[in-house]
């Protein structure tokens, strides 16, 4: 493996990438943003962020990263879907042609209704974390199939919200988008790497739950 094989990407294309960035800084993991397919050499992880993914799967074809992603992935990449990416990732998608498809399993897409709908709630994730987790669901998929191959790591009234299989990671949720690192510290120790676990040195003393906002235009 390459000699910076402890390294990290997010998908830069679309969505929200800077916050999976700073939650990866924050466990002090290295990260990049990953634009182009040369970008993806020598990474351990790709996180394809939340966001659009209609949009995401246009952006990847015109950026030649779908195929880049298939071939990284074969040769051993791990991947993370947060929401759309988890979409992107699935190998079913009701009433869609699938993406990437990538891991055994079969998606929703806006199951739980409109933007509006949106929502957080606090769940307990054994496989992740000791402490119940906060996550937050954004025009959110379900997922409402998992292959033999697939680990369900969160069950929620009648959809899957979180599982893997050997390569991959999808939540329909956004773990970036909370203060909770479990998720990204999960992730990078599929990836094999060692994150820090203290959290009181690592987060933004002035974080807030809408800290993510900050990029949104206020009139
Ligand atoms: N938060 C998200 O990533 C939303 C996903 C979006 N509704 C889609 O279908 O692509």
């Amino acid at each position: 493996m390459a000699a910076d094989a402890g390294r990290l990407g997010v998908l830069d294309l679309q969505g929200g990438v800077q916050e999976h960035l700073d939650h990866l800084r924050r466990i002090g993991v290295a990260a990049q943003a990953v634009k182009r397919a040369t970008e993806l050499e020598g990474l351990a992880g790709l996180i394809i962020p939340g966001g659009e993914s209609t949009c995401l799967a246009r952006l990847l074809d015109i950026f030649g990263l779908s195929h880049a992603i298939s071939q990284a992935y074969s040769g051993g990449l791990k991947l993370w879907g947060t929401c759309a990416g988890a979409i992107l990732l699935a190998s079913e998608i009701t009433d869609e042609p699938p993406f990437l498809g990538l891991i055994d399993m079969a998606v929703s897409r806006n199951a739980f209704g409109s933007q509006l709908d949106s929502f957080n709630r606090v769940v307990e994730v054994p496989a992740v974390a000791v402490e119940p987790v906060p996550v937050t669901f954004i025009r959110a998929p379900k997922i409402v199939r998992v292959g033999a191959g697939v680990r369900v790591l969160l069950q929620l009234d009648d959809y899957i919200a979180a599982a893997e299989d050997e390569q991959i990671l999808v939540t329909v949720f956004h773990p970036e988008l909370t203060a909770n690192l479990a998720f990204h510290r999960y992730f990078a120790r599929k990836c094999g790497l060692t994150p820090s676990d203290n959290d009181a040195a690592n987060l933004d003393p002035d974080w807030t739950p809408q800290s993510w906002m900050r990029f949104a235009h206020h009139s």
